[in-house]
């Protein structure tokens, strides 16, 4: 990773210098703004750190040029600024600035803040070898690069060559239903139906009507045969979602045929036997539905021949980049600032949110460049820090710092909990602290 730092005082170009270097990174030095241009266009640096206060040429002067340079790629830059021009970084940050921070500044956070940059860098190189090179990251519709996804193609793959149940895991929009199909697609059974069911959406009342057909005339309104979903995937793949969420009549149902392996359609006395292979997906907690007997634990045990989990979003960076990077129109590129929000957000929505904020953001945005505006996430520190440190400002020090904490505080702990579907012990471990400390602090936050 190449980084510039940008300062026209010896000593203080020395110290950054030194912090960065420490890391093992290449460092380059600039005491003036034309300079550092010079070095930005001819040496193409993936990070600086930019004086905003210099004689000539300063820190303002770099960014307004480069804003203007479209034939310069943009690097991420950090402008380094005096305590009491806080609000001239802000101004920065809407020129084209990732981030800012405040001298005397320590040395820990310019470190993590390169580490951070370099951890983006790594992850924008890996995607653009793995789609460039022979590494595969498709897996049928499937994308993905990540270490779980990977351990998840390769049982995929074994699935697919057994004819027992699946049930397959995860959040919502983390793709089950393309787990489900690539299952299909590789199985014995790819030339039969594929037939999927949303097992929440069928009313008790028709259940037996919807799952295994009826004769006409079976009861009003039946004006002709109908053979329901276990019939039309005869020989094939059922796919039945959302079996968290399925009324318990159908529970039932669903249980007899599985056990028997015979439908019965409403109207008749008749059996009927099929060949279909199940596989189920849920987001929800199944064993706790059990525990509080809103789902049978014996069609979850028919369900369950082999496990699949796929993880959230938020726990694979790689994915992130190389989903939008695929998501994104070949003619729309996308800024660093928004690359940062993208990996920063924490995607309860999945890969379904993703998918539909990139193809919205590349619609909408101006000169075929998506930012973080047109994605409308705000990242950690940005621009919004302006309002809530103006909130602060006139109150005595002691009690600014209190609130802020106190603020910063709620902030994450609702971040986790959202993260978790508020459960509190989940949170407390992607927080880092006991579960009683947790609840200590929601109760004096008031948060609920
Ligand atoms: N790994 C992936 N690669 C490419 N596209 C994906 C991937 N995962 C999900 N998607 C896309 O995200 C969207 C949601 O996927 P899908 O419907 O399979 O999720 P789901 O887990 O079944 O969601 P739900 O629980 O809400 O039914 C689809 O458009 C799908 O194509």
């Amino acid at each position: 990773m190449k980084i510039l730092v940008v300062d026209d005082e010896p000593a203080a170009r020395y110290a950054m210098t030194k912090t960065l270097r420490a890391e093992g990174r290449q460092v380059l030095e600039a005491d003036n703004g034309e300079t550092a241009l010079d070095l930005i266009r001819t040496q193409a640096p993936d990070l600086v750190f930019l004086d905003l206060n210099m004689p000539t040429h300063d820190g303002m002067f770099v960014l307004q040029s480069l804003q203007q340079d479209t034939a310069t790629m943009m690097p991420e830059i950090i402008v380094v600024t005096a305590n009491n021009e806080v609000s001239l970084a802000v101004q920065c940050v809407h020129l084209g600035a990732t981030d800012f921070v405040t001298k005397p500044y320590d040395v820990q956070h310019i470190r993590s803040m390169a580490a951070r940059s370099q951890q983006r860098v790594v992850l924008q190189q890996k995607v653009h070898e793995l789609e460039n090179g022979s590494e595969s990251v498709q897996f049928g519709q499937l994308l993905g690069t990540s270490r779980p996804m990977r351990t998840l193609f390769t049982q995929i793959e074994k699935a697919a060559k057994t004819s027992l149940p699946v049930l397959i895991r995860g959040e919502s929009g983390t793709g089950k239903e393309l787990v489900a199909r690539e299952l299909h697609a590789r199985s014995d059974r790819a030339s039969k139906p594929f037939i999927a069911v949303n097992t929440a959406a069928i009313a008790a009342s028709l259940a037996e009507s919807e799952l295994f057909g009826h004769v006409k005339g079976a009861f009003t309104g039946a004006d002709h045969n109908r053979d329901g979903v276990f019939r039309q995937a005869d020989g094939g793949t059922l796919f039945l979602d959302e079996i968290g969420d399925m009324p318990a009549a159908v529970q039932t149902r669903l249980l007899r045929v599985l056990q028997e392996g015979i439908v019965q359609p409403v109207g008749t006395e008749q059996g009927v036997k099929v060949d279909v292979r199940v596989i189920s997906a849920t987001h929800q907690n199944l064993e706790a539905a059990i525990e509080d007997k809103v789902f049978r634990q014996d069609l979850y045990f028919r369900l369950k021949g082999i496990e699949l989990f796929i993880p959230p979003l938020r726990s694979r960076q790689e994915d992130i980049l190389l989903l939008a990077n695929r998501f994104l129109p070949a003619d729309v590129t996308i800024s660093d600032e928004a690359i940062t929000a993208l990996l920063q957000h924490v995607w309860p929505g999945n890969v379904r949110e993703l998918q539909q904020l990139v193809h919205a953001s590349a619609a909408l945005c101006e000169e075929n460049r998506v930012t973080r505006c047109d994605l409308g996430l705000s990242l950690d520190r940005g621009a919004e820090d302006e309002v809530p440190f103006e909130r602060y400002l006139d109150l005595p020090l002691t009690e600014a710092r209190t609130r802020l904490v106190e603020d910063f505080e709620r902030l994450a702990i609702l971040r986790a909990l959202d993260a978790e579907s508020h459960n509190v012990s989940a949170a407390a471990r992607r927080l880092g602290i006991h579960r009683q400390s947790l609840q200590q602090k929601m109760k004096s936050l008031e948060i609920q």
